[in-house]
């Protein structure tokens, strides 16, 4: 990464001019800076005759949100543009198209899914997707389950797992989500109101022994080539299409991070209902809608995970009778738990979601604040003993009766 440089927004311009077969020779493109993430700069570049355009992202050389004081590697961008080569391999339909890599300048530049709108915009606006469950399912059952054991060559698995090492982005997934929400910590941001509910959860031996172990099976379980951070920002959605962006948090981990990161996210939003409607019946309408897209969610996920394994070549131990049950099992409880901890560290963690944060009446802010804790420490505490994500909709449920 010797010639990296931070890109000037002309220079972006006349970079993604120069790549090859994108754009007619002579044409006029106008750029704009969109990234709203924590971490990387995006711009937006499009030949204004013909409406076409795309996307270049650059990596800083440190943490955007924080500031050039916390440095941040800048291979993660080689980690996020082989993670996007694998998953577009295994999902053509559910993966931007990448058009360039260049290290040196730590970039990607990729479709424009302007067409699309990022999930957690379109639940805040009560979007409904049906064919989510689906689409999200088949990203995850093809995902996790190509890239582990149990359908790869053992020993070109023990390769990806090495290209895959991400010390510095799991650090921050560690701290941020595994750590800093269960002790009094610098890294914990939260308004005043719920200060009771989140020293309860500092206080809580029980929870914190959950979060411990979950916190092992992340540090440990090289199970599956993991997204890294599922959550609805990362998934740009319309109708009839579902597109998965960002991978540079990927590295090899357990399974059910990747599924529980998504289903925590709708049910932060689920959280959120109850600042985003007067109307007590369309509040209780969408937050059945979100339920059922759990639901539909781990149906499908498992339905196609258990296909594939039946229907592919995979490992000869794979084929052992029963092994299937049990590895299904256990993966709808690391779900669950995982699902729980994603929640919590949106509360009162370092990082917060819109469905929440946005929630102008302070009341229902700290109510929809109240209920995601509530569900996720439930989440967490229930991991163990989980038999069906039915458990998971119900435990939502109480929360908000
Ligand atoms: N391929 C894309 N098409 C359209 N918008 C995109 C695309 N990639 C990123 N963006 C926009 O930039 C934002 C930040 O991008 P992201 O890859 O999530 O960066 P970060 O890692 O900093 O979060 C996204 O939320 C979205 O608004
Ligand atoms: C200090 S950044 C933490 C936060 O940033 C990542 O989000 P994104 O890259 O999608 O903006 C990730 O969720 C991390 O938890």
């Amino acid at each position: 990464m010797g010639n990296f440089h931070i890109l000037e927004q002309a220079e972006a311009v006349e970079y993604a001019r120069g790549i090859e077969g994108l754009f007619p020779a002579g044409v006029q493109l106008s750029s704009r800076e969109i990234g709203n993430g924590n971490l990387n700069r995006v711009f937006q570049i499009t030949d204004s005759a013909s409406g076409r355009g795309l996307i270049l992202k650059q990596a800083l050389p440190y943490i955007k949100v924080i500031g050039e004081s916390v440095p941040l590697t800048l291979d993660r961008v080689r980690i996020e543009s082989e993670a996007l080569r694998i998953q577009r391999e295994l999902c053509p339909d559910l993966t931007p198209k990448v058009y360039a890599y260049e290290p040196d300048l730590a970039l990607i530049v990729m479709e424009d899914l302007s067409d699309h709108v990022p999930m957690r915009r379109g639940l805040m606006e009560r979007g409904r997707y049906p064919s989510f469950g689906g689409q999200i399912g088949t990203f995850l059952a093809r995902t996790l389950l190509f890239t582990s054991d149990l359908a790869m060559d053992l020993q070109e698995k023990k390769q990806r797992v090495k290209a895959f090492i991400n010390p510095e982005l799991c650090n921050i997934t560690e701290d941020l989500v595994f750590d800093a929400p269960y002790k009094k910590s610098r890294m914990n941001i939260f308004e005043p109101p719920i200060r009771d509910a989140v020293e309860r959860i500092w206080a809580d031996t029980e929870l914190h022994l959950e979060v411990a172990l979950l916190r092992e099976s992340f540090l440990t379980k090289a199970q599956a080539l993991l997204h890294g951070d599922l959550h609805t920002d990362n998934i740009f959605i319309k109708p009839d299409s579902m597109k998965v962006i960002d991978p540079e948090f990927a590295y090899y981990g357990p399974m059910g991070f990747d599924i529980g990161t998504v289903i925590a996210n709708l049910l932060l939003n689920y959280s959120g209902q109850e600042g985003w409607s007067k109307d007590a019946q369309e509040r209780d309408d969408y937050r059945r809608y979100l339920l059922d897209s759990v639901r539909e969610l781990w149906s499908q996920f498992e339905l196609q995970f258990r296909a594939l394994w039946n229907g592919h070549p995979v490992d000869r131990m794979a084929k052992t009778r029963g092994y299937q049950d049990l590895y299904v099992a256990k993966l709808l409880q690391d779900t669950i738990g995982f699902a729980g901890v994603k929640m919590v560290c949106r509360v009162h963690g370092f990082i917060h979601v819109a469905d929440i944060e946005r929630i102008e009446d302070a009341v229902a802010r700290e109510q929809a604040q109240r209920i995601a804790l509530k569900i996720g420490a439930a989440l967490i505490k229930r991991n163990r003993s989980a038999r069906s994500i039915e458990e998971v909709l119900q435990i939502a449920l109480d929360a908000v009766s």
